[in-house]
């Protein structure tokens, strides 16, 4: 990456980012003190620049990429993800070669297509990634036929866990897979509606295969949760097979263009072969084999692919923030409300503080997640390719297991932060900003999404707890290297040391410096680990079983643990790649980055900070002050971060957040040209007579 780096000239940049349009944005460009297209390079390298200009430039002159000003009907949104995904399928932007020389275009890749429509790509990777990914991590040779059928656009994949009663516990769920041993053949069933698979992306019109997860029955013996390659259409016709109820569940509050369904199976059989077995399965007589001795590890490693799915989340919610940022910042600048005394003209509202602090914070946090989510995903696939290749080495074992737990935490802090953020971002546009044309609405709606599939959030959070509290007991004994090779328990090194100390530190600048909040993060980690530790024991002590105790030590206790972990591990990230960035002038913005996002996020948990008696004097004041005087000096750079930030404007298609900053010149122009915005309706008789269909009272 660094060498990559490097090698990018400031032709090839000027190459795929030409100088933006002259307008009302100027003046805040020229006060910026850096290059805003060197600092693409926090987050990208001349591989994943290029292939991200390839992909807009394919789209923005494809017929079947151009936006619609107004709603579509939901079966057309259906149809247009349809042939945009298989047309961005067809030209194989990333083919194997490609992902072998350089990871990261697989991330790079989703990026680009995410920016210009999510539902398109959610699609794409559902219909061919989690499908074939699914099949070549628990299947075996004989099935990865199906995984090259669909790479090839012969069959359309889904991947179907969820039940309308059961979705986080996945143990309670009910379609059941028979084994038949005379026919050599699983036979489907769903006894109820409560045990039809809902939710299914893909599944409601498209997908002709699905990885379904049943209870494997043999012999009379439940075996619990195993996946199946479940044909559910005809790939020619798309009607279902006999035996095979399947529909869509209607329109959702976002992301319509992906056609959720739901499947029941009316005993319904299927081969012996497409079990998805190679956790564990039955033979040809129908006794149980597993590799496993213990069956929670076979289904902890049958799930353990979701891991990647959770991975794509954080970045995907990090790409919803990435856009509502570029859209409230840009507007932000150009929209002036009230003069100062005596002033000419009046004020951009970016200049007042409460803007400031309802914006910026959360520009910090998309560099401090863009950066973190490009280095994780690119963790994530090299793991994958390496499983994939049997590449194992000594460490393999204990990175898979922490960045199961790793990606428990960040899913969550992502998808909140982001949420968060994208609403800031909508209210800090005022009234224009719930226009659907300036773009934030959706934006807010499908990040809502990423709260709850791959894993609600809360439940996430207690995976990682639980992970975390296991830890605790052995801290003093353990081998950070060996048994935390990305890092995320280094705040354990000397802990019982860092957690005697008070913080050391009075001034705002001693307060906002970005190394020591890293230490106070750390001190902050460690407080509630062991303090959630003690209360569960207490707890225990008191006469709870595990899951109760655990239960009620959720709030204050492990929910925050969890959160402040995945903060602090991408707190941390972040200033090492910060300070690191060879770019002079780059590496002072992030590094103010850096502390915005930290003061910000500490000041959330002061009262921890006070209560744990980290904090014992002003430091709580000079925190805050901090947090403004780093808003006030982040506001002349926000604007050319944001054209960092920013993808192609015919992705950001928002009237407000255009990079020439012509917000109302845009407006207007939607206003004047929206179908029907000055013609009478052709129901005008309802306004004036309404008293011939309403009986009149008056
Ligand atoms: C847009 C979208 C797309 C989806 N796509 C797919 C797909 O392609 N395939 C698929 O299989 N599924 C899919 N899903 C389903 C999704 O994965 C589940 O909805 C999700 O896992 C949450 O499960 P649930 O709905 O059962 O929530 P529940 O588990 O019922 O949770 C409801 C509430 O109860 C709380 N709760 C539950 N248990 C506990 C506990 N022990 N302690 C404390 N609180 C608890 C939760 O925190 C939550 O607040 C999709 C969902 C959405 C919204």
């Amino acid at each position: 990456m660094e060498t990559s780096k490097k090698m990018v000239s400031e032709e090839e940049l000027k190459k795929y980012f030409p100088d933006l349009p002259s307008g009302p944005l100027d003046g805040y460009r020229k006060k910026s003190s850096f290059s805003w297209r060197r600092m693409k390079l926090a987050c990208d390298n001349s591989t994943t620049l290029k292939l991200k200009h390839d992909i807009w430039t394919f789209m923005e002159t494809h017929p079947l990429f151009q936006h619609s000003d107004v709603s579509i009907p939901l079966d057309e949104e259906r149809h247009i993800a349809v042939k945009r995904m298989y047309a961005v399928h067809n030209e194989n932007f990333t083919p194997f070669e490609k992902i072998i020389e350089e990871p990261r275009v697989i991330q790079a890749e989703a990026e680009a297509i995410f920016m210009f429509d999510s539902s398109l790509a959610v699609k794409k990777s559902l219909t061919f990634g989690m499908f074939a990914n699914t099949i070549r991590g628990s299947g075996r040779p004989h099935q990865y036929h199906f995984a090259e059928a669909v790479e090839e656009g012969k069959i359309g994949g889904c991947f179907a866990l969820t039940e309308v009663a059961h979705g986080s516990n996945a143990k309670g769920m009910r379609t059941t897979a028979t084994y038949n041993p005379e026919k050599k053949q699983f036979i489907m069933h769903s006894a109820d509606f409560e045990a039809a698979k809902f939710w299914v992306g893909c599944l409601g019109k498209c997908a002709t295969h699905a990885i379904v997860y049943a209870m494997l029955v043999s012999k009379g013996t439940n075996h619990g949760l195993h996946s199946f390659i479940v044909p559910i259409r005809d790939p020619k016709t798309l009607k279902p097979f006999p035996g095979v109820i399947v529909g869509d569940i209607g329109e959702k509050i976002g992301l319509n263009g992906i056609d959720n369904g739901f499947v029941m199976f009316n005993n319904y059989a299927i081969p012996k072969e497409l079990a998805l077995d190679k956790f564990g399965g039955v033979d040809d007589s129908g006794d149980y084999q597993s590799p496993f001795r213990d069956p929670s590890k076979r289904f902890g490693a049958s799930l353990g692919i979701l891991s990647g799915g959770r991975v794509m989340i954080t970045s995907i919610s990090t790409n919803y923030l990435q856009k509502a940022i570029v859209i409230a910042v840009r507007y932000s600048a150009v929209r002036k409300q009230f003069a100062a005394e005596n002033a000419v003209e009046e004020t951009p509202v970016l200049e007042y503080q409460q803007q400031q602090i309802r914006l910026l914070p959360y520009l910090a946090g998309t560099f401090a997640l863009r950066i973190f989510c490009t280095w994780f995903g690119s963790v994530h696939i090299n793991m994958t390719i390496d499983n994939y290749a049997g590449k194992q080495d000594e460490l393999s074992a204990a990175r898979g297991i922490e960045l199961h737990a790793l990606s428990s935490a960040v899913k969550p802090v992502c998808g909140w932060l982001a949420r968060d953020g994208i609403q800031n971002c909508r209210e800090a546009c005022g009234g224009h900003g719930y226009l659907k044309a300036a773009g934030i609405g959706d934006l807010r709606n499908e990040n809502d999404a990423n709260c709850t599939y791959e894993g609600e959030n809360s439940l996430l959070l207690q995976q990682n707890s639980n992970w975390l509290l296991s830890v605790w007991p052995k801290r003093r004994e353990l081998n950070v290297a060996q048994e935390s090779p990305l890092g995320s328990l280094e705040f354990l090194l000397n802990v019982d040391d860092v957690l005697k100390k008070t913080c050391p530190w009075k001034t705002v600048e001693e307060l906002t410096d970005p190394y020591n909040l890293t230490q106070m993060y750390k001190w902050l980690t460690a407080y509630m680990l062991k303090t959630t530790y003690e209360k569960v024991s207490k707890l225990k002590s008191d006469g709870a079983d595990n899951l109760q105790a655990k239960n009620d030590s959720q709030s204050y206790n492990a929910v925050a643990l969890s959160v402040i972990y995945g903060e602090n591990y991408i707190l941390n990230h972040f200033y090492k790649t910060a300070i690191s960035f060879e770019d002079e002038a780059c590496k002072k913005v992030l590094l103010k980055l850096v502390s915005l996002y930290g003061a910000f996020l500490l000041e959330k948990h002061m009262a921890t900070l006070y209560i744990g008696g980290y904090f014992t004097l002003d430091q709580g004041l000079h925190l805050r002050e901090g947090v403004l005087r780093l808003c006030a000096q982040v506001a002349p750079e926000a604007v050319a971060l944001s054209d960092t930030l920013a993808p192609p404007d015919f992705c950001i298609k928002s009237v407000l957040g255009m990079s020439d900053g012509e917000a109302y010149k845009h407006l207007q122009n939607r206003v004047m040209t929206y179908p029907g915005a000055m013609t009478r309706p052709e129901w005008w008789r309802d306004v004036v007579y309404w008293d011939s269909y309403i009986p009149s009272k008056l």
